[in-house]
């Protein structure tokens, strides 16, 4: 009778080797690593939190960095803030990224960039049913159109640049599941998946590589002003998720643009989340895209899970108000 041990390699490792080898083929567009250093980042948002955390993480790795964003006095405290710590001069474009013309005039400006992170972005947590629809135009503008502006602006200098060059694009864990209070937002996160997954089709035979960040809560300035206006059930489900500091999701960041992972997620949470919902996004990495095939029907099992607990929550909230 065949020991145990030979059953367990022919049910288990076996299969599991095969699979591997298969997908060590199968996974595209093929691992790529692209360099920060001596090359020029262009970050925008780079004036507060996320982005600000960045282009400081950035200019110390000897990136020749350039902030944008609309105030001028945070883009000139936030350069000298990058100067006491790194000792890295960093260029500062004052435009909104809503102004298209404004956006071409700081890239043309800056020069040819080799990493684009685009981190601008705002958020005004409400129910729809309340919310002005000003405000609903505002988050689309700002965080979807604000980043068709930046990567048309920049798309002709890339294509010139040598070597691989990266454009990343600053979702949210708020961009892979939809979340109570947050129907625009969610809608121009996930916005920025789609845009980012044609991109990568367009733009893979220059060489360059696309990659969407999703950060849960993180401790920034947006954050801090976001918390006061935000619903409790809103804050109550994105509590399910650990919170993060604004250098931890900025380090998360660069490691995953460095190593050009096109879904980038940011705590143990979000690693669970991008397999749950990773469809048909590209996946360079053969490993984890082991984990994808692999964990997909028990990570819908835990998904399934949390949307049981959101609902109960939902529930709850909606009976104290009566
Ligand atoms: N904080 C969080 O919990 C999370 C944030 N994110 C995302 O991370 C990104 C950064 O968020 P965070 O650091 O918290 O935000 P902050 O509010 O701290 O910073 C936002 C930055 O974007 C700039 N900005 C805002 N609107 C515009 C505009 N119209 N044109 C140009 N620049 C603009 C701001 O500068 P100025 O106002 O001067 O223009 C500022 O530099 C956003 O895309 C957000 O959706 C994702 C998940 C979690
Ligand atoms: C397999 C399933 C696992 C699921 C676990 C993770 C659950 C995620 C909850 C949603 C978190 C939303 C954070 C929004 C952050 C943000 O963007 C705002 N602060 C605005 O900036």
């Amino acid at each position: 009778m065949a020991s145990p041990l030979l059953f367990l390699v022919l049910i288990v490792v076996a299969p599991a080797a095969v699979l591997l080898l298969a997908l060590s083929f199968l996974v595209c567009p093929r691992p790529v690593k692209i360099p920060v250093k001596g090359r020029h980042v262009f970050i925008t948002g780079g004036s507060s939190g996320i982005g600000l955390a960045l282009a400081k993480r950035a200019a110390r790795e000897g990136a020749r960095v350039s902030i944008l964003a609309r105030s001028l006095p945070k883009l000139e405290d936030a350069r000298d803030m990058i100067r006491v710590t790194t000792g890295v001069e960093v260029a500062i474009y004052s435009s909104d990224v809503r102004d298209g013309a404004a956006v071409q005039k700081a890239v043309d400006a800056a020069g040819p960039i080799d990493v684009l992170i685009c981190s601008h972005g705002v958020f005004v947590p409400q129910e729809l049913e309340t919310q002005s629809i000003e405000d609903i135009k505002f988050m689309v503008d700002v965080n979807l159109m604000g980043t068709f502006h930046l990567i048309r602006a920049a798309l002709p200098g890339m294509k010139r640049g040598g070597g691989p060059r990266s454009i990343s694009l600053m979702s949210s864990q708020a961009g892979q599941v939809g979340i109570y209070g947050y129907t625009a937002y969610s809608a121009s996160k996930f916005a920025l998946r789609g845009l980012g997954e044609a991109l990568q089709q367009e733009v893979i035979n220059d060489d360059i590589h696309v990659s969407l960040i999703f950060p849960p809560d993180t401790e920034t300035p947006g954050f801090v002003q976001e918390s006061k206006i935000r619903p409790e059930v809103t804050s109550k489900i994105a509590g399910s998720s650990v919170g993060m500091k604004a250098d931890d999701v900025a380090e998360r960041t660069l490691n995953g643009i460095k190593s050009g992972s096109f879904i980038v997620p940011c705590n143990f949470d979000g690693l669970m989340l991008a397999i749950a919902t990773c469809g048909l996004s590209p996946q360079r990495s053969y490993l984890m895209a082991f984990c994808e095939v692999t964990c997909a029907g028990l990570l819908r099992f835990v998904a399934l899970c949390f949307q049981w607990g959101w609902y109960a929550t939902i529930e709850k909230c909606s009976a104290r108000k009566k």
